[in-house]
């Protein structure tokens, strides 16, 4: 049985629909990215997954159960980890006040993030608006793993970063994947990495899947991919 399963989905906010008939399954420690051009319901699509976004239609399963009408602090509860594009972190509250607050018993505590991010052990009494594009996001990343999720569904870790981050903060998501077996999904604008760091992938137009299949797949005829996502 899959993780979490999406069957038919139509969402939007209000009465507009911006995902329509979307069906997908991710399976425990599988990596999925979720690619496609600015606007075409690649945010709306994880708001979906969180209970953040209108449902119009179709099923959303988490280990079989329907889990359409849990509001989304129900579903952080059972297990789905959000880490938003806009990092959401607390500004006046300091990087370990930050990662303590959103702390739930698991396998994830506070030494474990430092041990995976140094930088936020050395940062750790700076307060949450004097870090870096990189430590914030960092610190975003942290923060979701302290709820100890067992699905992390990221909206464009890598926007802004220096490339030296961005190659640190994907070994870091390689390492959670193969060591600590956690399911990810990505939504990336930078669709190579994405589909470096990932075993399957969709992509996206106008609310609707246009293309998919297995990442190197994908990556070894990238062609088919960019004619999707070129700008
Ligand atoms: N809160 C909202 N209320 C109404 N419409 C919204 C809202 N948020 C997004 N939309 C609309 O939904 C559509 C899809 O937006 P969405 O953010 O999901 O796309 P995206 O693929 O994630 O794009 P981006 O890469 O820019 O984040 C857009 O037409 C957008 O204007």
């Amino acid at each position: 049985m899959p993780l979490l399963e999406i069957e038919n989905l139509a969402s939007g906010y209000g009465d507009a629909v911006v995902i329509e008939d979307i069906s997908l399954a991710i399976d425990e420690q599988e990596g999925l990215a979720v690619l496609g051009r600015n606007g075409v319901g690649k945010t709306t699509l994880m708001l979906s997954i969180m209970g953040h976004a209108a449902q119009m239609s179709g099923a959303l399963r988490w280990n079989g159960t329907d889990v359409s009408g849990l509001p989304a602090y129900a579903r952080a509860r059972l297990g789905l980890g959000w880490v938003p594009q806009e990092r959401d972190i607390f500004p006046s509250l300091t990087v370990e006040e930050n990662l303590l607050i959103a702390g739930r018993p698991g396998r994830f505590r506070l030494a474990d993030i430092y041990g995976l991010f140094p930088r936020l052990s050395e940062r750790r009494l700076n307060m949450g608006d004097k870090l870096s594009g990189g430590e914030q996001q960092m610190l975003a990343i942290g923060r979701t793993l302290m709820t100890n999720p067992k699905l992390l569904l990221l909206d464009e870790p890598f926007e802004g970063l220096a490339p030296v981050i961005v190659e640190e903060l994907e070994r870091t998501l390689q390492r959670l994947r193969r060591d600590e077996g956690f399911a990810t999904v990505i939504v990336e604008q930078r669709a190579e990495d994405a589909l470096r760091l990932s075993d399957r992938a969709i992509v996206l137009d106008r609310g609707r899947i246009v293309l998919s299949g297995q990442s190197s797949e994908l990556l070894a005829d990238f062609d088919r991919v960019q004619q999707w996502i070129a700008v």
